[in-house]
C-alpha cells in the first residue's frame, strides 16, 4: 500500500533539534530516532516540547537549530514531496462548523492536490467508519463533541494511505470507550505497516500501544529505545521476610547484594537490589543453607512509572 522505503530504516531521524522562543529553550538539543514500523510513544509532563517537537518535524515551525530528515528526506528541503506520505493530527483540526463531518472531509481531500476525485467518496466514508464516526457523518461538524473533533481529525490523516501517521495527544478529549478505540485504531495502522508517531502525557496510553518509547522532560530527553528494553532495565528488588533479619543480611551481603538499613515499621524483613543474573533460588537455597528461617521471599520489578517519574523528576497520569 505505501511507496517503497527509501535507503534509510528510520523513519524520523532528528538531530541536535532546538526551539528557542524568547528565552525559553522549548526543545534543547534533541536528538531521536524513530524506526520505520514502529509505534513510538512521545512521552512527557505538560510544557515538556512535545508539541513543539512535532510542529517542528511537520515543517509547521522553524528548528532555531538541528536537523531533520522524514522518511529518509531531508526536511524542510523536501517537504513537498515527503509530506503527502505523511499524515498528521496536530492540536486538533480545524473544522468548518457549518458543514457537515463528510463534507469537511470531501472538502479537504479536494484541497489535496494529489488526492484522487474518483475515489473521494469512498475514501471519505471509509475514513469515517475507521474512527468510528459513521453514524454522524451527515451531522454539522459544529455540534460535534470534542472527542468527535478529534476523531475527524484523525479521520482527516486517514483518508489516504500514509508511510508515517504523526499524532499530537490523538486521546485528548476523548472518553474512555473513545480512547480505546483510538488505540485500537493505531494498532491495525500499526499491523498495516504505518509507522506512527504520537505524543502523550499519559503513561498508560504510551504503555499499552507503543513498541518504542521516547520521554521528554522540560525540553530535553531523558531516555529513549524499544519499550520492553526500558522496562528491563528498571531495578528489581528483592525482600526477604524473616525473623533472622542479621544472619539474612550477611548471607546477602556475601552473595555481593547490598541490603538496606531495616526499618522499624517492617522489623522483619531484609530488602536489597537485586542485580541482574543473580537467581532468586540460589539465594534462598543459600538463606536456607545457613539456617535463616525464610517466611517469604518476594521479587518486585520497578514500573515504568516509577522509572520515568525518576528521569523525569515529575508525575505522570497513569489513568486516561
Ligand atoms: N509559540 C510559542 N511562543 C512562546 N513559547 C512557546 C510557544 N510554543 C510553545 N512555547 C513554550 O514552549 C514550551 C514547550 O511547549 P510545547 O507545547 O511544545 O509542550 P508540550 O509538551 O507539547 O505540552 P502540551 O502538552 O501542554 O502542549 C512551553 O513552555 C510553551 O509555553
Amino acid at each position: 500500500m505505501s511507496a517503497a522505503p527509501s535507503d534509510s530504516d528510520a523513519a524520523i531521524e532528528a538531530s541536535d533539534l532546538t526551539k528557542v522562543f524568547g528565552k525559553q529553550r522549548a526543545v534543547d538539543g534533541l536528538t531521536l530516532t524513530v524506526p520505520r514500523g514502529a509505534v513510538f510513544g512521545f512521552l512527557g509532563p505538560n510544557g515538556s516540547g512535545k508539541t513543539t517537537t512535532i510542529r517542528m518535524l511537520l515543517g509547521l515551525v522553524a528548528p532555531t537549530s538541528g536537523s531533520i530528515s522524514l522518511l529518509g528526506e531531508p526536511m524542510p528541503s523536501a517537504l513537498a514531496g515527503v509530506l503527502p506520505r505523511v499524515g498528521a493530527l496536530v492540536e486538533g483540526p480545524a473544522v468548518y462548523p457549518y458543514l457537515s463531518g463528510r463534507d469537511n472531509l470531501m472538502r479537504l481531500d479536494a484541497a489535496d492536490v494529489r488526492s484522487d476525485a474518483a475515489t473521494r467518496k469512498t475514501r471519505v466514508a471509509s475514513a469515517l467508519d475507521r474512527v468510528g464516526l459513521g453514524h454522524a457523518a451527515t451531522k454539522k461538524a459544529g455540534t460535534y463533541s470534542l472527542g468527535m473533533k478529534q476523531r475527524l481529525g484523525l479521520a482527516n490523516a486517514l483518508l489516504r494511505d500514509r508511510e508515517l501517521l504523526v499524532l499530537d495527544e490523538p486521546t485528548n478529549g476523548l472518553d474512555p470507550q473513545g480512547t480505546r478505540e483510538v488505540r485500537g485504531l493505531i494498532r491495525s495502522l500499526a499491523a498495516d505497516g504505518t509507522t506512527v508517531f504520537v505524543s502523550s502525557h499519559l503513561l498508560s496510553e504510551i504503555e499499552q500501544v507503543c513498541s518504542h518509547v521516547a520521554v521528554m522532560s522540560a525540553g530535553r530527553l531523558v531516555t529513549q529505545g524499544r519499550l520492553d528494553e526500558l522496562r528491563a532495565a528498571g531495578e528489581r528488588r528483592l525482600t526477604v521476610t524473616t525473623p533472622d533479619t542479621d544472619a539474612a543480611r550477611g548471607v546477602l551481603t556475601a552473595r555481593g547484594l547490598a541490603p538496606e538499613l531495616l526499618t522499624a515499621d517492617a522489623p522483619d524483613t531484609v530488602t536489597a537490589p537485586l542485580p541482574a543474573g543473580l537467581a532468586v533460588e540460589e539465594l534462598t537455597a543459600a538463606l536456607v543453607a545457613a539456617g535463616v528461617r525464610v517466611r517469604g521471599i518476594a521479587v518486585s520489578g520497578e514500573t515504568l512509572e516509577d522509572r520515568f517519574v525518576a528521569l523525569t523528576g515529575e508525575g505522570f497520569d497513569v489513568a486516561g
